[in-house]
């Protein structure tokens, strides 16, 4: 199987690394600047898991230097889809079905839209991981999963060619067969997460221990649920009480990748999660006044 990483930051060289080690060619599609850093230190992965050192990776900066791939596993930020797209279309139009796992939900119209329906697979990840100044990846949590299925009925076979691979990878991946209802289960999720951690600047501990703070969150799961509840999406009062039991139960430094790219300058992925989710809303007559609240606490922090 040959896999394409474009976006060789933190969850594609994670992830694409994990590939490589199950037996997959891997080719990592990357800028100059990046190409340029893992020619001279390497991909190498430091991870609750177990380490792993990327042999020689094969890099290009253009999708025309690749004859064929049967996948694209598409983890840039929101902010840099539009620019990633020209090199996707590319390998689609050479036989590729996409496999994006950015956050949010607005992407994958967007790709469907540019790329046809049949193409575009769904997914997720939950991992916390992020590039050190060497540009090799620090993986801190306990867990490294990523979630896939069909969209498309067309998609069984890559999603069976990807549940193979699983039984090799030292990654947990779970083929779904509700990956919509998983999409927004993760986008209520992360909506509220990201939110509340990066508007405060804290991570979940002192959150939870301010039950006014708390209950922020709590109504943006809950805003987030109505929303998904409007696009035909059945996410219910249980899925909300799971997600403020799974922020109960993190430890107290945890926080979201945005709150980490606010720390450390870096844009934020703002427009693409809560700007996305109030257009959405918009769409259907939906006021979501705690998301609204939120973006605008977190606007000023946007732009690197
Ligand atoms: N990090 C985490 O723990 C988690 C992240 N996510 C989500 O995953 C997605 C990716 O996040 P993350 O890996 O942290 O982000 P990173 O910023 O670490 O990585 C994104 C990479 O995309 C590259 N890129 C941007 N545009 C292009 C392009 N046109 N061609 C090739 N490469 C390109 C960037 O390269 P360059 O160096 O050139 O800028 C960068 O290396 C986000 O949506 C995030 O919300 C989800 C779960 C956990
Ligand atoms: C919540 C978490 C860590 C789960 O993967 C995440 O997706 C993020 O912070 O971007």
């Amino acid at each position: 199987m040959h896999i394409v990483v474009i976006g060789a930051g933190a969850l594609g060289a994670y992830f694409g690394g994990r590939f490589e080690e199950a037996g997959a060619k891997v080719t990592f599609l990357v800028r100059k600047k990046r190409a340029e850093q893992i020619q001279n230190h390497g991909l190498d992965i430091k991870s609750t898991k177990g380490d792993y050192a990327i042999k020689n990776p094969k890099i290009v900066t253009n999708a025309s230097e690749i004859d064929a791939a049967d996948l694209v596993f598409l983890s840039v930020k929101g902010y840099h889809l539009k620019g990633a797209m020209d090199d996707v279309k590319q390998l689609v139009e050479k036989g590729a079905n996409v496999l994006p796992v950015l956050n949010g939900i607005e992407h994958v119209s967007v790709l469907q839209e540019q790329l046809g329906r049949d193409a575009v697979l769904g997914g997720l990840c939950f991992i916390i991981a992020t590039l050190n100044n060497k540009g090799h990846v620090e993986h801190s949590s306990a867990f490294h999963n990523l979630v896939f299925g069909p969209l498309e009925p067309a998609q069984t076979t890559i999603c069976n060619q990807l549940e193979e691979l699983s039984k090799q990878a030292n990654i947990k991946m779970i083929h779904s067969k509700a990956i919509s209802l998983e999409l927004w289960k993760k986008y209520m999720y992360i909506t509220a997460f990201s939110g509340i951690t990066t508007a405060t600047n804290l991570p979940i501990g002192p959150i939870c221990d301010y039950k006014e703070t708390f209950y922020v969150a709590e109504m943006i799961l809950q805003e987030m649920k109505r929303l998904a509840n409007k696009y035909e999406v059945e996410l219910t009062d249980v899925d909300v009480e799971k997600a403020k039991k799974n922020f109960m139960n993190l430890n107290r430094d945890a926080t979201s990748s945005m709150h980490q790219d606010r720390r450390k300058n870096l844009t934020l992925e703002v427009d693409h999660l809560h700007g996305g989710a109030l257009r959405l809303a918009k769409a259907k007559g939906l006021e979501l006044p705690f998301t609204e609240a939120v973006y605008g606490l977190i606007k000023p922090f946007e732009n690197a």
